[in-house]
């Protein structure tokens, strides 16, 4: 059944757009790379971003080794980090621990946030962060937090400048993310067994602005949804049936391209955009015999932003009717405290039914 989506043919594949024309104020090339990251956030909301001149690529493949030394220790040992002595949020969370639409997940990770002035780990997402104790994997992971985040901001910028938004938008966007609350996962994932009631990940949109996912080279697991233009309706925060998927498009692969992260646009550009931009489905389906590692790195809205649609897009869309059927928007969004959004979303991860995780 999910086998013949999963299984369709590849029409289509993401944009690449390199980072190296945003890297220098005013340098050439600019202007018509920001189209492109417009054309690529409105059609796709995905697309490759090629950092080979921002960072080494050597770098994240450092990364992938870490993890893998840490999640080929025991149990027990990868257990002393556990969300449970936090947050429940951060730290090391068991294979199958994360749920994704009532299922769980067939990876295990550590999870980190943006550490906060007062960690007290009686508050969702409130708790300290917790490392492994393996020799440079702390100085390295946060090496990388660092360039991540003023990745964020240089792409943020780029995007305001694709959307045509005034130099007071763009000032004003800034504000709500100049502090972002920022996510990294460091996944790993067993091969999927064939008979397994679930997804390596299932099928979700991410939550707030910008994710740069770095992988390591295993092809076909990463999916993403690929909509028929105008057919995705009511989208955030909810996740479309199966039905309403097979319906409006296909599952393409998004297969590690050296050199490149691959990019998406989370929940929250959907709302500043009033939909122009998608926050596209995805999942991970790992079939192959190894074992998989990613880092995903979410550049989210400051925790306290209220995130509500720009009126450089509403204008657009009142101006051009037909844009707004073409896109299939229905709706003006409403604006959403970021940091409630994410406690909500945050709850239902690890939603076992037990109510373990209580955010009201
Ligand atoms: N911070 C972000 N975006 N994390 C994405 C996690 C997606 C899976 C999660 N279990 C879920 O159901 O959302
Ligand atoms: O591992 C991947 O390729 C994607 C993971 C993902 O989508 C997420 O954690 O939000
Ligand atoms: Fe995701």
């Amino acid at each position: 059944m999910g086998d013949a989506v999963a299984d369709a043919p590849k029409l289509a594949s993401l944009p690449i757009i390199s980072i190296e024309p945003f890297l220098h104020p005013e340098g050439p090339g600019r202007l018509s790379a920001a189209a492109a990251l417009h054309a690529a956030c409105s059609e796709y909301g995905f697309f490759y971003l090629d950092i080979s001149s921002y960072v080494d690529p050597s770098e994240p493949e450092e990364l992938t080794k870490l993890a893998r030394e840490f999640f080929t220790l025991p149990q027990e040992e990868k257990d002393k980090i556990s969300i449970s002595n936090e947050d429940n949020a951060r730290g090391y969370q068991r294979l199958k621990e994360n749920v994704t639409n009532g299922k769980a997940d067939n990876h295990e990770a550590i999870d980190l946030y943006r550490p906060v002035e007062q960690p007290d780990k009686s508050k969702p997402l409130w708790g300290a962060n917790q490392w492994p104790a393996i020799p440079g994997f702390r100085d390295r992971y946060e090496a990388w937090i660092e360039k991540m985040k003023k990745l964020g901001m240089i792409v943020m910028e780029a995007m305001a400048t694709g959307l045509g938004l005034t130099p007071e938008e763009w000032h004003e966007l800034r504000s709500k993310v100049d502090d972002s609350f920022w996510v990294m996962r460091i996944i790993g994932y067993p091969p999927l067994p064939n008979d397994y009631d679930g997804f390596s990940c299932g099928a979700h949109r991410d939550y707030g602005c910008l994710t740069f996912l770095y992988a390591d080279p295993t092809p076909g697991a990463l999916q993403v949804f690929l909509a028929q233009p105008g057919l995705l309706v009511e989208k955030t925060g909810s996740v479309p049936s199966e039905q309403e998927v097979e319906d409006g498009g296909q599952w393409i692969n998004a297969d590690p391209i050296r050199g490149c992260v691959v990019c998406n646009i989370g929940e929250m550009w959907e709302v500043w955009t009033n939909g122009l931009y998608k926050s596209t489905l995805h999942r991970v389906v790992h079939k192959g015999s190894n074992y998989r590692v990613s880092i995903p790195f979410f550049f989210e809205p400051n925790f306290d932003a209220r995130i509500e649609p720009l009126s450089t897009a509403i204008q657009a869309q009142e101006e051009d009717r037909a844009l707004r059927s073409l896109k299939g928007i229905r709706k003006t969004y409403q604006p959403v405290v970021y940091g409630d959004f994410l406690l909500r979303k945050v709850g239902s991860n690890f939603d076992t039914g037990k109510g373990r995780y209580d955010t009201d």
